[in-house]
């Protein structure tokens, strides 16, 4: 099925817009009148433009508050569309989306708005143009799909259909029983279908619509669901993604065009109209890799919590710590980074690294080079949205390429055992990318995403969502919301599960390790909430440890210091604890911004 995508969402002039929805690959356009008002080119430049790049114009939108008014403000209505009708004859546009009317002239009257639209779709039939006729989820008396649709039903003319729009309709009601009727419209009078997600608010419609849409897959609506329904009536139309959204409209449309394309992609492969490489969702976190210009700090940290440096990159300035089935990557080569000591790659353990890899390509993630160095294995690797290397690993794994070969032993003591594995990475995101990212982690690497949650910072609220696959073996917690140059807020960290958070708190002081001081109101206030045997906070109190419980179990955790724009923490989940301590992120980000 033919993609497009409204102008609207995408942020710049219109000629930026319409050039990022091309190179994505969307096959046409929305155009919104905002954007056409505003360029300085003339309707047919922008036609032209159009198809120099290869899109079609499929729809000009939106005209507002025509129907079921009086005869004579009704007379000036079909003046207004009949200039817009001529704009779009020069535009070569020959779909017009017409919105349920929120104006208080409108009256309570189907018989009237079914006649007046019916005589403007007389005038746009004039001009080989089709009405489509959208129910907005605040229209004055039309605010339903079905509600559209009987007016248009009524009218019974051939230039008029309707508009279905996700949002709309999944605002109002995700009762799949109030959906069953999109299959009663024949799909040749669905004039055109708009597909947008949001997130699950509990806010006023109007409001919720024009600044918290985003593309499928990044909020909490069902819309491959509502999609299935639509193709049931045979509808043959564009899939187009109409995104009214605070972020999208400020960050660069490029980008952007490239998550909504994902975005429809993913989709047509849930509604079963496209074939993609199956998702090879990981099965653990093979290792993290911190870059730096200054490997000492990091390696006194890792040697503090119990790491023994076992192995040397053989062509490259990178080396493996190790203890237990946590692996850290040191790289100390040209990718070290001007601003210091970040957590910049992964290593993801999967089933199968080169389906992934192609799954990864399939959806428009830039695939690195499968070699480093002409001696390397030859490890998939692809980029996520904000650039972070993902390498998809088969770590020991027979006949396949094994990254742990590229390393050479080197002697060193044996780890201690406090840290079993990684636990979790946090992966903190640009303001830009927090739900571009969730789609990717999800649709691309196959991973779940949790709820999302707010988490209060001294300076700004973050909002933090985790993805994780079925046995809790890969969690990544991602968090955006961080001013651009806080860099407290913004250091990654990886958590390391132990079993027994105490003593390896313990080890890693004794060893000279400072762990992240936690005010005593912090303790006062566990004491309040929780009862704890004899000692048992002191001892909390005494390391900086913090706890939290939920449904399933304990959790107890506490912070290295922060090296750069990385940090490491201590984790112990017992009794099958899901979460990452969320209730102690405020305590611990204002612990951080005070050290530093
Ligand atoms: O927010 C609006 O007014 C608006 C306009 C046109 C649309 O297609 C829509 O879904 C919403
Ligand atoms: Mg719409």
């Amino acid at each position: 099925m033919r993609t497009s995508i409204a102008t609207v969402s995408l942020s710049g002039s219109l000629t930026e817009k319409l050039t990022a929805a091309a190179r994505a690959g969307f096959d046409g356009v929305e155009i919104f009148e905002n954007d056409l008002l505003a360029s300085p080119l003339t309707p047919e430049e922008i036609r032209a433009r159009c198809a120099d790049l290869g899109l079609t114009i499929d729809l000009y939108q939106p005209m507002r508050d025509i129907e079921a008014v009086p005869a004579e403000e009704f007379a000036r209505n079909l003046r207004r569309a009949r200039h817009k009708f001529e704009l779009m004859d020069r535009l070569g546009a020959d779909t017009v989306l017409v919105c349920s009317s929120v104006s208080p002239l409108a009256a309570d009257d189907d018989a009237l708005a079914a006649g007046q639209l019916s005589q403007l779709a007389d005038l746009a039939q004039d001009f080989g143009i089709r009405v489509a006729y959208e129910a907005l989820a605040w229209g004055r008396h039309v605010s339903t799909y079905d509600h559209a649709w009987r007016i248009v039903e009524a009218a019974g003319h051939p230039a008029l259909g309707t508009c279905l729009d996700s949002f709309h309709i999944l605002s109002r009601s995700s009762d799949p029983k109030d959906l069953e009727g999109i299959e009663d419209i024949p799909g040749e009078k669905i004039f055109f279908l708009q597909l947008a997600d949001a997130p699950l608010l509990g806010m006023d419609v109007l409001q919720w619509s024009r600044h918290h849409r985003c593309f499928p897959g990044q909020g909490g609506f069902d819309v491959a669901g509502l999609v299935k329904h639509v193709l049931r009536t045979g509808y043959d139309g564009p899939l187009s993604l109409e995104v009214f959204n605070d972020v999208f409209r400020q960050a660069e449309a490029g980008p952007t065009a490239v998550d909504a394309r994902r975005s429809l992609l993913i989709l047509q492969e849930e509604v079963g109209i496209r074939a993609l490489p199956e998702p090879a969702a990981p099965t653990g976190v093979a290792f993290a890799e911190l870059v730096t210009h200054d490997a000492e700090p990091v390696a006194a940290l890792l040697a503090g919590l119990g790491f023994a440096r076992t192995a040397r990159h053989r062509g490259k300035p990178v080396e493996l710590w190790e203890q237990g089935e946590a692996r850290v990557l040191v790289n100390t080569g040209p990718a070290a980074r001007r601003d210091g000591t970040s957590l910049t790659a992964l290593g993801l353990e999967s089933p199968d690294p080169a389906a992934a890899a192609r799954r990864a390509e399939a959806l428009l993630a830039p695939v690195l080079p499968r070699r480093r160095a002409a001696e390397d294995a030859p490890l998939d690797a692809v980029a996520a949205p904000d650039g972070t290397e993902l390498f998809l690993c088969a770590t020991n794994r027979p006949g396949l390429p094994n990254w742990r070969a590229d390393f050479a032993d080197v002697p060193h003591a044996p780890a201690a055992s406090d840290a079993v594995r990684i636990d979790h990475v946090a992966l903190t995101q640009p303001w830009h990318h927090f739900d571009e990212a969730v789609l990717f982690h999800r649709g691309v690497l196959g991973l779940d995403a949790q709820e999302s949650v707010d988490v209060a910072d001294p300076y700004g609220l973050l909002r933090s969502r985790a993805v994780t696959n079925a046995d809790g073996s890969v969690r990544f917690p991602l968090t955006v919301g961080a001013a651009p140059g806080d860099d407290t807020a913004h250091a990654r960290h990886i958590a390391l599960a132990t079993d027994d958070v105490v003593a390896a708190a313990r080890r890693f002081t004794e060893a000279g390790g400072r762990l992240l001081p936690i005010p005593a109101n912090y303790y006062d206030d566990l004491a309040a909430r929780f009862e704890f045997a004899d000692g048992e906070l002191e001892t909390y109190r005494d390391l900086g440890i913090l706890y939290d419980r939920d449904a399933h179990g304990v959790f107890r955790h506490c912070y290295t210091h922060t090296v750069g724009r990385v940090f490491l923490e201590l984790v112990q989940r017992d009794g099958g604890y899901q979460g990452y301590g969320a209730a102690n992120a405020p305590v611990r980000l204002a612990a951080q911004h005070a050290a530093r």
